[in-house]
């Protein structure tokens, strides 16, 4: 009688057997509903058998093999699989999470007919640079597993390239797949490419589209009609059945990295995907992330580069710093970076004023007893937001009015400390009443139709100063924006996080990327009280491969990755003494010993140590091979399992963390 073994989305290693009298080889792949519990829940197929390790009397009989929408193929098991070992996942979760919630469902909602979205104009193609054809001139389209990194300054026109090496595989008959970060799938990206392949069927994936549609893209996708996915993170694992050309705009995104349940960087896996399947790979950024700066340059990836923007009028900004030690500042704004907002607003001109951290305040305090609002269940301030007048905490959402006078000792003068966007658009508004000031961050854009709307009128030239976060940092070509300030900067420069350097390099490298795109020069003032560091004169010569390999040396003699590699076990419980002592419990383990070439740490709290009522610890384990540190993890994350702790508190591994 044949068995069928089925993946279910459970935190658990393993699959569940179900009897299936009418079932035959050819239903892997397929969904299908079984009893569980006292419910049921959909699965996945993945192997029909004869015989089950299971008593036949204990099995359960599946309830409805379901056809539609055809059984899940090879190359997607074989790419869940991947994922499934290397990041310790259980193959059942991963392979759920990678379909459309409506599949998952035991009663999908019915099935409507999307709205044909309007055609965008047809757009020509440019005439290509010389940097340009040559870096498309390096990829074989039709030469098997090539892996690329696109290293093009900003505005140098990489997006060019890929329209061009889609274009390519679209000609050949094949599927394309185009990654990029949460924030950047803009409306004009996707309009860019509807509009450069008018008669192609171009469909997106991502967060924030209606569960039917997202179904029906999936659909597409999996059926090979859509020609080509334009998807964030988690559409890297949308089946593709002609697929023959992955792209990662942006490839250092940090939102590459998924944060909870299976954590995986799509970058990676769109590697290994392109890999699987044969077919090239094109990672592009104007300031790559470490990790593929180093393959490129040990030979793993072909490095293609763009030094030139693409518009030959426009030129790369001139970036200076401004010494806030020598400066009055008024509103943490310098004398100097007002003079020159001055001058934009005369010549009519965009100014971005850009500072990482939204609300009006991080913090409201009472000087008279040292009160802080914190917040009561994260080891975080609660942010003072005047412009709805709340007390928000911006790790675990909590939220509270704003207290008239001091909640500990009823002092009426209680203070705003420090600053955030809404208070830099405030005063930025007092000092330049006539001037239309946008402010562009998580508060003032929270969907992707306020995200169109807020574009449309920063390109229509509704506003003369912008003041935002590095919401406005990627990707966007302002042609009236000639100034970039930078506020703020310096809290990543000497910050516990070895990778701060690095962000902090890439953000000031894309914003400042945003001035002077077109015939207007750009200039970038940086205000810091550390206008030394190198960090600054490597962005002011736009010398990212020079920052580069300064990092890499620096992490390299400290053995850190891409130089060593890491995984981490994290614990939650409502008492740390809790989380640590399960972390020395596992650090305790008998595998631990057998491996040795895997380090582990010592168990730590979480930088930040409590969120939403949890305490977080963390213990660190590294090798210096990855085969050394992913032979040790399957049979550690066993003997964890084992812990008669285990299910008594939360606990996760993260296999290449990217913060710690
Ligand atoms: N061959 C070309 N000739 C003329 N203009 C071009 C050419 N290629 C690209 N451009 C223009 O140059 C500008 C920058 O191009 P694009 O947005 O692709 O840059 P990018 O490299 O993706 O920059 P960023 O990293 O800042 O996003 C765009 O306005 C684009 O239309
Ligand atoms: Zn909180």
């Amino acid at each position: 009688m044949p068995v069928l073994r089925v993946a279910l989305d459970l935190p658990l290693h393993r699959l569940f057997d179900y009897r299936a009298d009418d079932a035959t080889p050819a239903d892997v792949g397929l969904r299908v509903r079984v009893p569980f519990g006292r419910g049921e829940r959909i699965g996945v197929i993945v192997a029909v058998v004869e015989q089950s390790e299971w008593p036949a009397g204990q099995l359960k009989t599946a309830r409805e093999i379901l056809r539609d929408p055809g059984p899940l193929p090879d190359d997607f098991f074989a790419l869940c699989e991947f994922a499934s070992t290397y990041y310790q996942a259980p193959l059942g979760e991963v392979l759920l999470q990678a379909l459309p919630a409506g599949l998952k469902r035991l009663s999908p909602p019915e099935r409507r007919a999307g709205r044909p979205r309007k055609p965008p104009p047809a757009l020509p193609e440019p005439a290509l640079t010389e940097e340009q054809a040559a870096a498309i001139g390096q990829v074989d389209i039709d030469g098997g597993y090539s892996a690329h990194l696109l290293f093009g300054v900003t505005g140098s026109g990489k997006t060019e390239v890929y329209l061009r090496l889609i274009d390519q595989a679209l000609q050949l008959g094949r599927q394309v797949l185009l990654l990029v970060p949460e924030i950047n799938l803009t409306p004009q990206l996707e309009d860019r490419v509807r509009g450069r392949f008018p008669d192609r069927c171009v469909v997106s994936l991502h967060s924030e589209l209606a569960e039917a549609a997202r179904e029906r893209n999936w659909r597409s996708a999996f059926a090979g009609e859509a020609d080509l996915v334009l998807g964030t993170r988690l559409s890297v694992f949308t089946p593709l059945p002609r697929l023959g050309l992955i792209i990662v705009d942006e490839e250092h995104d940090p939102s590459f990295k998924q944060q909870d349940g299976m954590r995986y960087s799509a970058r990676d896996v769109a590697v290994v995907r392109a890999r699987q399947l044969a077919v090239p790979v094109l990672l592009g950024s104007a300031t790559p992330s470490l990790e593929s700066w180093a393959n490129a340059q040990g030979g793993r990836y072909k490095l293609l580069t763009l030094k030139e923007r693409a518009n030959p009028a426009a030129r790369l900004p001139a970036v200076h710093v401004l010494d806030t030690r020598r400066l009055t500042l008024k509103e943490g704004i310098s004398e100097p970076l007002l003079a020159a907002i001055r001058e934009r607003l005369a010549r009519g001109e965009q100014s971005l004023v850009f500072l990482n951290r939204r609300g009006y305040a991080p913090v409201l305090a009472c000087p008279a007893c040292g009160w802080v609002s914190r917040c009561q269940r994260c080891a975080a301030n609660l942010v003072l937001h005047l412009a709805d007048r709340r007390l928000r905490c911006h790790h675990c959402g909590f939220e509270n009015g704003i207290p008239r006078a001091c909640p500990t000792c009823g002092n009426q003068d209680i203070h705003p400390y420090g600053r955030g966007t809404q208070r830099v658009e405030e005063w930025l508004q007092g000092e330049f009443p006539d001037a239309r000031i946008l402010r562009v961050d998580r508060d003032s854009v929270k969907s992707r139709t306020q995200w169109e709307t807020m574009l449309e009128r920063i390109h229509g030239g509704e506003a003369d100063i912008l003041v935002g976060t590095q919401m406005l940092a990627k990707g966007h070509d302002f042609p009236k924006l000639t100034l970039v300030g930078v506020l703020g900067a310096d809290a990543a420069l000497y910050a516990a996080d070895w990778r701060a350097p690095e962000r902090l390099f890439a953000q000031l490298m894309q914003v400042a990327g945003r001035a002077g795109r077109a015939e207007l020069r750009g200039e970038v003032l940086v205000q810091t009280q550390y206008p030394d560091h190198p960090l600054f004169a490597a962005v002011a010569s736009h010398d990212y491969p020079g920052f580069a390999a300064t990092q890499l040396q620096e992490r390299e003699q400290a053995g850190f990755p891409p130089y060593a590699f890491q995984a981490v076990l994290r614990a939650e419980a409502p008492a740390m003494a809790d989380a640590v002592a399960f972390l020395e419990l596992a650090a305790a383990l008998p595998v631990v010993k057998a491996h040795d070439q895997v380090m582990l740490y010592d168990p730590v709290p979480m930088k930040m140590a409590r969120l939403a009522n949890l305490e977080r610890g963390q213990l660190l384990a590294e090798a210096f091979s990855r085969p050394a540190l992913q032979a040790f993890l399957p049979r550690w994350r066993e003997a964890i399992e084992g812990l008669k702790t285990a299910n008594k508190l939360r606990w996760h591994l993260e296999v290449d963390p990217l913060e710690l």
